[in-house]
C-alpha cells in the first residue's frame, strides 16, 4: 500500500511534511538565524551577502530577493519560518499571507473583513481525488526487514576495542560471543539498519525529553560523553527512509519527534562496533531511533512492540527494494545506581530471551516494576528489544523467524551481556531456500 498523500491534492495548498522539509531545511534554517536583532541588522544590510553565506538553492534566494512568498514555499519554505524573514522585512502575517494570492493587500484585507474566502469553489476537485485514489496500487517493489540484532550496549565494551583491550581475559569471552555475528553479518549485510537505542544524556538533556525520536537527517557524528568522541565513524543514514517511516509511523498514531541534527552515543555506536568491528566507515546506512528510558513515565513494552508492528508495515509500503534489519540495543540487567548497584539476575535475563523469541506478545505486557525489580533499574533499557522483535513477520501470521545465535555473558562492567540474531523470512519462506 502506497502511503497516503492525498494533502497534495488540496487547492493552494502546500501542506509541510518531511519532503517539503528535506527540500527547505536550510532555507528555514537561515529564517531561524533572523531571530538575533544582530542577524537581522546585517541580512537587511546586504540581503544578498546574507544569503550567499547559506548553503541555499539559487532558486530559494531568488524568491526572498523577489518577495515571493509562493516560491519560498514551493523551494520547501514554512509559513512559520518564513514570517521570521517577513518580520525581519516589517511585514505582518496579514501581508505575508495576502501576497501569495494574487490580490493586493487592500483588497486581501477586504475579503477578511467581509468574512474571509469561502470554501466554496476552494475544495479539492472530486475528480481528481477519485482518480488518485484508483491509482494508488501497491508498489511493484518493496523494502523488506531481513532480521533482527538484539544486543547490549555497555559503554566499556567500546573502550576495550578503542583501547586495543579485546584480547585481555576479561574482555575475550565478550567478544567471543560476537564471532559469530560478525561473520553472519558480513554474509547478511543490509542496506539499512534500523537502530532502536536510547540516548544517554548525550543529546537530549532535561531541556527536551521526547518519548520516541527518529532521525530524518543525512548523517549524524558521534558525541563526545566526556571522554571525547569515540575513534568511530559517525553514521549516515537514509533521510527518504526515514521521511517515509515517519509518514507511515505518525499516520498509525505513533507521536514521534522527528530530529535532523543531534549526535548519537555508545548506545548506537557499541552495537555498531560489536557488530562490524574496527572499521573506516559503517558499511551500510544507519537510522537512528531513540527512545527516552531515562526519565520516567517510559514507555511501555506493549507499545514498543506496538511500534515495532507498524514499523514493519511502514518498511513494507517502501517502494525500493531494500533490506532492512532492526537492531534493539541495551539491557540486560543492570543497575548503575544506589545501594543496589551491580544487580544481575541471570534466570530472568534468560527467561527475557527464550519469551523474546518464542512468547513476544506475552513479554510485551510485562510491567515496568517487573525490570527494575527483576533486571534492575537500567535494566528497562530491555523495552526497546521489543521494537525490533514486533516488526518480525512472524507476529502477524505471515510469516517465521529463525534464531541464529544467542549469547550470555557476565560481565561487562555493570551489566550483563545478551546478545540475539534473529533472521526474518517474511511471507513464509523456507529458511534456507531463498536465493
Ligand atoms: O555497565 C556499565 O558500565 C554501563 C554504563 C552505562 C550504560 O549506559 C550501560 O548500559 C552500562
Amino acid at each position: 500500500m502506497a502511503l497516503d498523500k492525498t494533502y497534495k491534492l488540496v487547492p493552494g495548498t502546500t501542506i509541510f511534511d518531511a519532503e517539503q522539509s528535506a527540500k527547505g531545511y536550510h532555507l528555514n534554517q537561515f529564517c531561524m538565524s533572523l531571530m538575533t536583532a544582530e542577524n537581522r541588522a546585517s541580512y537587511l544590510a546586504d540581503e544578498r551577502a546574507y544569503l550567499d553565506a547559506w548553503p541555499l538553492r539559487e532558486e530559494q534566494k531568488r524568491a526572498l530577493l523577489d518577495r515571493d512568498l509562493n516560491a519560498a514555499m514551493r523551494e520547501g519554505g514554512n509559513i512559520y519560518f518564513l514570517a521570521k524573514w517577513g518580520a525581519t522585512l516589517g511585514l505582518s502575517f496579514q501581508q505575508m499571507a495576502g501576497s501569495m494570492t494574487g490580490m493586493t493587500e487592500q483588497e486581501y484585507r477586504a475579503m477578511m473583513v467581509g468574512g474571509g474566502r469561502s470554501v466554496e469553489g476552494n475544495r479539492i476537485d472530486h475528480a481528481v481525488l477519485e482518480a488518485a485514489y484508483a491509482a494508488s496500487a501497491p508498489p511493484a517493489e518493496q523494502a523488506v526487514v531481513t532480521g533482527a540484532v538484539f544486543t547490549s550496549h555497555v559503554p566499556a565494551i567500546g573502550a576495550a576495542m578503542d583501547h586495543h583491550k579485546t584480547e585481555e581475559p576479561y574482555w575475550k569471552p565478550v567478544f567471543d560471543g560476537y564471532e559469530y555475528s560478525r561473520q553472519w553479518q558480513r554474509e547478511n549485510l543490509p542496506d539499512v539498519i534500523f537502530l532502536v537505542y536510547n540516548d544517554h544524556a548525550s543529546t537530549f538533556d532535561l531541556s527536551l525529553i521526547p518519548t520516541f525520536v527518529l532521525g530524518t537527517g543525512a548523517a549524524y557524528a558521534t558525541a563526545d560523553e566526556g571522554y571525547g568522541p569515540r575513534p568511530v565513524p559517525g553514521i549516515e543514514s537514509d533521510p527518504d527512509l526515514a521521511a517515509h517511516i515517519a509518514h507511515s509511523l505518525i499516520r498509525d498514531d505513533f507521536d514521534l519527534t522527528l530530529v535532523n541534527e543531534m549526535t548519537v552515543d555508545h548506545g548506537l555506536t557499541v552495537p555498531l562496533s560489536l557488530m562490524f568491528g574496527d572499521v573506516e566507515q559503517w558499511p551500510c546506512k544507519v537510522i537512528p531511533f531513540h527512545v527516552n528510558v531515562v526519565q520516567y513515565p517510559v514507555p511501555s513494552g506493549a507499545r514498543c512492540f506496538e511500534l515495532g508492528r507498524a514499523l514493519r508495515r511502514a518498511v513494507e509500503s517502501y517502494d525500493r527494494p531494500l533490506k532492512v534489519q532492526v537492531w534493539g540495543t541495551g539491557g540486560m540487567s543492570h543497575q548503575l545506581q544506589g545501594p543496589r548497584a551491580g544487580l544481575i539476575n541471570r534466570d530472568w535475563d534468560n527467561a527475557f530471551l527464550d519469551r523474546l523469541v518464542n512468547d513476544p506478545a506475552g513479554l510485551a505486557r510485562l510491567p515496568h516494576l517487573d525490570y527494575v525489580e527483576q533486571a534492575g533499574s537500567e535494566g528497562i533499557e530491555l523495552v526497546m528489544w521489543l521494537i525490533a522483535r514486533g516488526a518480525m513477520s512472524d507476529i502477524d501470521g505471515g510469516g517465521t523467524v529463525e534464531t541464529k545465535h544467542r549469547f550470555y555473558h557476565v560481565p561487562a562492567s555493570n551489566t550483563a551481556v545478551g546478545h540475539l540474531i534473529l533472521e526474518n523470512h517474511p511471507r513464509a519462506e523456507t529458511p534456507g531456500t531463498e536465493e
